[in-house]
């Protein structure tokens, strides 16, 4: 679905990602770990044309259909081919509805015709009784529940999610869990997760890509993913 090859960026002269090759298979949910710092965010952001890339290929292909250069692509058109993303500072508008920020995210999808879908509060029933609320006055479970819901609102094929887990505790965590494996495995979304969240990536990715100092350093199933290998990349002492 999306195949990434020698992707390089930089900020200013930073030189933050180095060759980064990732493919992406449909239906598959891939986890990009690793430490703070070590490109995740930055990773995503360039997939999602967030983020210049200075050289390398992104290249996405759907069952069918003709290759795509991502790269040529902006973000807004990034999304309409089919990419979701939820950034880890969420992005609601803060003044409007519930109701109101899916409008405008639908709106944004540019599909002519469309229709709020009251799919979408089947999978997230709390917003619904929240419809009139600002995203402002919402607690940070439902912030994180309106982002989502934002970007599935689109029908996304692969959906991107910035460390959801980040400041919410462990009963949300839990239900996030299962929300992310019904979408991945009831609904067939391709699912790229950007975290350091151990147990919950363990609980809901197939595979795994380890980014240190920016460079894919280590791939595989996420059986593959076994103590030797964290502790070699993900301890504090692999900062050194
Ligand atoms: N806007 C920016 N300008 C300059 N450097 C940046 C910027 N954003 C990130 N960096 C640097 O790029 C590197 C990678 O950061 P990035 O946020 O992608 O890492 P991360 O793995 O997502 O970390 P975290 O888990 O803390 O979000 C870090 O050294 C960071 O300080």
């Amino acid at each position: 679905m999306l195949s990434l090859r020698a992707v390089n960026q930089y900020y200013g002269n930073q030189h933050t990602l180095w060759d980064v090759d990732l493919d992406l298979t449909p239906g598959v949910c891939t986890s990009v770990i690793g430490l703070p710092g070590m490109g995740k965010t930055t990773l995503v952001n360039c997939i999602t044309g967030y983020l210049p890339v200075e050289s390398g290929s992104m290249i996405w292909q759907e069952a069918g259909g003709p290759p795509r250069d991502l790269l040529t692509l902006q973000a807004e058109h990034r999304s309409a081919v089919g990419i979701g993303y939820v950034p880890q500072d969420r992005r609601i508008f803060s003044q409007l509805s519930v109701e109101e920020n899916l409008h405008v995210a639908m709106l944004a999808a540019s599909e002519p015709g469309s229709t709020m879908s009251r799919d979408i509060y089947d999978l997230f029933p709390e917003l619904y009784g929240l419809r009139q609320v600002r995203g402002a006055q919402l607690s940070d479970d439902n912030q994180q529940q309106l982002a989502m819901a934002r970007a599935l609102i689109t029908r996304p094929r692969l959906l991107i999610l910035d460390e959801p887990t980040r400041g919410l505790g462990q009963a949300f965590i839990h239900k996030l869990g299962n929300l992310i494996v019904r979408l991945n495995q009831d609904f067939g979304m391709t699912i790229l997760l950007a975290e350091q969240h151990l147990s919950f990536i363990r609980r809901v990715a197939d595979r795994f890509c380890l980014l240190h100092r920016g460079r894919n350093v280590a791939e595989g199933e996420i059986t593959q993913l076994d103590e030797p290998m964290l502790a070699h990349w993900m301890s504090p002492e692999s900062v050194r």
